[in-house]
């Protein structure tokens, strides 16, 4: 469904992703892991078309994208929860949710979110709909950065350290989300720096390194795997 090959990413003379392949199956969850610095964000940004490969290939399903602008990659069906989760502040809870607010594909069996439906999943952002975006916890607003991405009715989610910052039972609740974002058909890529919940949500396991893929399998083999887990994981 999405595949890279041969992806080569800058920052000015920076060379991050050094001829990074692999690819993601249709309504599988992957998880990417990697150590700070690996360059996951820069994957999915080189993805996303924030910051667009150099030289390699990126398709999804049978369109080419890697030099396709970001609105474009997005109308194509491709969801971002960015790292950080970068709320709009001055804008109400509504308003973060329905401003990006996209029909699905057309001729798609993919569940079609609507605002009642993320409230329903969500019902603290529900109570603070009037709320301004930066009167939210740190858990709140990675719930509306999600709820912002299913707005778009994407086909694929690229979802950038979700866990980060929250307190373990926020962590579990994003692990619920994930299994059932996947169970109603989506496809994800999921960056995590979190072994334990990507290992609970992924299907298939990549592990990254200076820009290249160094590992991959499934949650169980890499838990079983300690030296994989210390040489590339610092765990
Ligand atoms: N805008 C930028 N300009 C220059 N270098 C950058 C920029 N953004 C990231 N880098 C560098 O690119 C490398 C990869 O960064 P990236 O954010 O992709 O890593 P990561 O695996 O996502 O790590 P983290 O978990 O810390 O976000 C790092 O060495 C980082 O310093």
């Amino acid at each position: 469904m999405l595949k890279l090959e041969e992806v080569h990413t800058y920052y000015g003379n920076s060379h991050i992703l050094q001829g990074l392949s692999f690819s993601v199956s249709e309504g599988k969850c992957t998880a990417l892991l990697g150590r700070n610095g690996a360059g996951k964000t820069t994957t999915i940004h080189s993805i996303a078309g924030l910051t667009p490969p150099r030289k390699g290939k990126i398709y999804f399903e049978e369109t080419k994208i890697d030099s396709a602008p970001p609105y474009r990659i997005a109308r194509l069906g491709i969801g971002l929860v960015p790292q950080g989760r970068r709320i709009f502040p001055s804008l109400t809870v509504k308003e973060n949710l329905t401003m990006p607010a996209r029909e699905p594909r057309k001729q798609t069996r993919d569940k079609k979110w609507t605002l009642d439906e993320i409230y329903e999943l969500f019902p603290a952002l529900k109570e603070r709909e009037h709320n301004m975006g930066n009167q939210l916890s740190g858990g709140q607003q990675q719930m509306l950065a999600i709820g912002r991405a299913l707005m778009t009715n994407p086909h694929f989610l690229l979802m950038d350290e979700p866990s980060e910052g929250l307190a373990p039972v926020i962590i579990e609740q994003v692990g619920d989300i994930i299994r059932m974002l996947k169970e109603n058909g989506l496809s994800i890529l999921l960056v995590e720096q979190n072994l334990f919940l990507a290992c609970s949500v992924a299907d298939e396991v990549l592990v990254m390194n200076k820009g290249q893929i160094v590992w991959q399998g499934s949650p169980q083999e890499l838990l079983a795997n300690e030296e994989i887990q210390h040489r590339y994981l610092g765990v």
